[in-house]
């Protein structure tokens, strides 16, 4: 489970979240809010990206503060833009390099590479040059990048925000299809619509904790 208790962060005098206690235990979460709300900032919290100013955050028990190996073993995050996280030239060096410190025979590690590639239809494009991937492609090699670690939720800054509209129907499909808890930040309602539990953050606050029929339309009256 992941719980914040009495999560406060401020960047300067500015405090970007107030006092935030939540458990995170529904399979499908999404965070929704206006810009420069905080959503970002409240993702980042949940795998030890960003600390909190005040208050704590524990993902199984486990300190983001004071855990962050256990935590990021638990806990994959998936940026908006996937060249932020592609590091390597070519796609399976970029997909082994996240398991170098698990220290796996190389057998192990060429079968999780290619168990990942399949899954996402992409198993010619093992030695492609990364950067020379299509940008659905990239957003799809920087989730099997995390997924190759086996996290056991996966946290998704704004996913689809870059995509045009075939490459954000197959990232969608892809997040969807996905056994691991999920955790979405996104603008795409649509994306969210299916989810357990829907987030506002307005002010530093959660302003509303729902399911998406109800969180859904009242955000929607809140921003207009
Ligand atoms: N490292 C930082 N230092 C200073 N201020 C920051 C930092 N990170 C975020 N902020 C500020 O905190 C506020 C919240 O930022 P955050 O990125 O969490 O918003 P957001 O809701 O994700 O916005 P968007 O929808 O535009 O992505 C913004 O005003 C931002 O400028």
């Amino acid at each position: 489970m992941i719980e914040l208790q009495n999560v406060s962060v401020r960047f300067g005098t500015r405090c970007v979240l107030d006092d935030i206690s939540l458990s995170l235990t529904q399979r499908r979460i999404g965070i929704v809010g206006a810009n420069g709300s905080g959503k970002s900032t409240l993702a980042r919290l949940l795998n030890g990206l960003l600390l909190p100013t005040s208050g704590r955050v524990t993902v199984d028990g486990f300190d983001t503060a004071k855990d962050g190996r256990q935590v990021r073993a638990r806990i994959g995050f998936v940026f908006q833009n996937p060249d932020n996280q592609i590091v390597f030239p070519v796609v399976e060096e970029d997909l082994a390099f996240g398991l170098k410190p698990l220290k796996l025979p190389k057998a192990e590690i060429d079968a999780r590479i290619d168990a990942v590639l399949a899954r996402y239809d992409m198993g010619d494009y093992r030695t492609h040059p990364s950067h020379q991937l299509s940008g659905g492609q990239k957003q799809l090699l920087a989730i099997s990048g995390v997924l190759i670690m086996e996290p056991r939720c996966v946290v998704f800054d704004e996913p689809t925000t870059l995509l045009d509209l075939r490459n954000r129907n197959r990232v969608a499909k892809a997040i969807e299809a996905l056994d691991q808890q999920v955790i979405t930040v996104s603008h795409d309602l649509d994306l969210l619509a299916g989810y357990d539990r829907i987030l506002v953050v307005d002010q530093g606050k959660i302003a509303i904790d729902d399911t998406p029929q109800n969180a859904l339309p009242r955000y929607v009256d809140l921003m207009t």
